[in-house]
C-alpha cells in the first residue's frame, strides 16, 4: 500500500512544485513506484513534467467522479502523474457537499497498492484542495523559503492541520521541515536556520538535515521538461535533492 505524501505550505514560491517534482523523480530513480497528484490549478508540475493537461481527464474530473481515477493517470518519463487543470480553481464553490474533504482519499483509495509513494503537490492557499490532500496523506512535508517572511502563517497551517486531524485524519504526521534555496555560506544562515527548528518544534517536527540550495537548472529543467536528475545529474541543487531523498528513507517514510 502506497504511502501518501503532501507537500505542503499555504505560502507561495516556497518550492512546493519543485520539491515534490525532484523527489518523486528521485524516488522512482532509486526503483520506487511514483505516482504525483497535481493539486494546484496552475499545473506546474503537470507542465514541468511533460504531461496534458487539456483535452485529458485530470484531478479535476476526478474529484467530480466523472472518471475513474486510473483512467486519469499519464505516464511520463519522470513519474506517474494525475495533472491538474485550470478548472480545479473554482472547486471551492463546486463542491459543496457532506463529505467533500474526503473526496481525494476515496479517489486514490483503488489505485493506492499500485505505487509505493504518492506525492501531491498542494496549492498555496489552506482551501478545501489542501483539507482534501491532508486527508488523504499519511505524512506531509513543508518547504520553506530561508527568510523571515516564512514566519507568517504557519499559526495558520498548524491550525488546518489540526482540524484535518481532529475530524478527518488522526494519523496524519508533519514529517519534517525543508529548508529551499538555502545558501550555507551567509552569515545569516545560522539565524535562519535557528528560527526554523523553532518553527519545526512548535509544529512538533524537525527541520531536515538535508537543504536544498539555490540555483538555475532548477527553472532550466522546468523549462525543458526534464526532471532535475536527467537535465543536470551533477547539479548542486540535484545532490540536494538526492540526499533529502535518502535521509527520507533512513527516516523510514
Ligand atoms: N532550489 C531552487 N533554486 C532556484 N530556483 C528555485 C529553486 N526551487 C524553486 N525555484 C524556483 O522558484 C519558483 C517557485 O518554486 P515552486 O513553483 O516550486 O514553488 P511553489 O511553492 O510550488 O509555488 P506556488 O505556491 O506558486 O505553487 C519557481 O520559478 C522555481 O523554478
Amino acid at each position: 500500500m502506497g504511502k501518501v505524501i503532501s507537500i505542503s505550505n499555504q505560502k507561495g514560491g516556497v518550492g512546493k512544485t519543485t520539491t515534490t517534482g525532484a523527489i518523486a523523480a528521485g524516488f522512482k530513480l532509486k526503483g520506487f513506484k511514483v505516482l504525483c497528484v497535481d493539486l494546484d490549478s496552475q499545473s506546474n508540475l503537470s507542465f514541468s513534467a511533460g504531461a496534458e493537461t487539456e483535452d485529458c481527464p485530470t484531478i479535476y474530473e476526478v474529484l467530480k467522479e466523472e472518471v475513474k481515477t486510473s483512467f486519469s493517470i499519464q505516464r511520463t518519463e519522470s513519474f506517474d502523474i494525475i495533472a491538474s487543470n485550470i478548472l480545479l480553481s473554482g472547486i471551492e464553490l463546486e463542491f459543496t457537499q457532506t463529505g467533500r474533504e474526503f473526496l481525494l482519499k476515496e479517489a486514490l483509495s483503488s489505485v493506492k497498492d499500485k505505487y509505493d509513494y504518492i506525492f501531491i503537490d498542494t496549492p498555496p492557499a489552506l482551501s478545501i484542495l489542501t483539507v482534501n490532500a491532508f486527508t488523504a496523506s499519511d505524512y506531509i512535508i513543508i518547504p520553506m523559503l530561508s527568510d523571515i517572511f516564512s514566519l507568517q502563517g504557519i499559526a495558520q497551517l498548524s491550525e488546518t492541520i489540526k482540524r484535518v486531524k481532529t475530524y478527518c485524519n488522526p494519523n496524519l504526521k508533519i514529517e519534517g521541515i525543508l529548508l529551499t534555496k538555502f545558501n550555507k555560506r551567509t552569515i545569516l544562515s545560522k539565524e535562519i536556520k535557528g528560527t526554523a527548528e523553532l518553527i519545526a518544534t512548535e509544529l512538533g517536527t524537525s527541520l531536515y538535515k538535508s537543504t536544498i540550495r539555490a540555483s538555475v537548472a532548477v527553472m532550466e529543467a522546468q523549462t525543458s521538461q526534464q526532471n532535475i536528475h536527467q537535465y543536470s545529474p551533477k547539479n548542486g541543487a540535484t545532490e540536494d535533492y538526492l540526499s533529502f531523498v535518502n535521509e527520507l528513507i533512513k527516516r523510514g517514510i
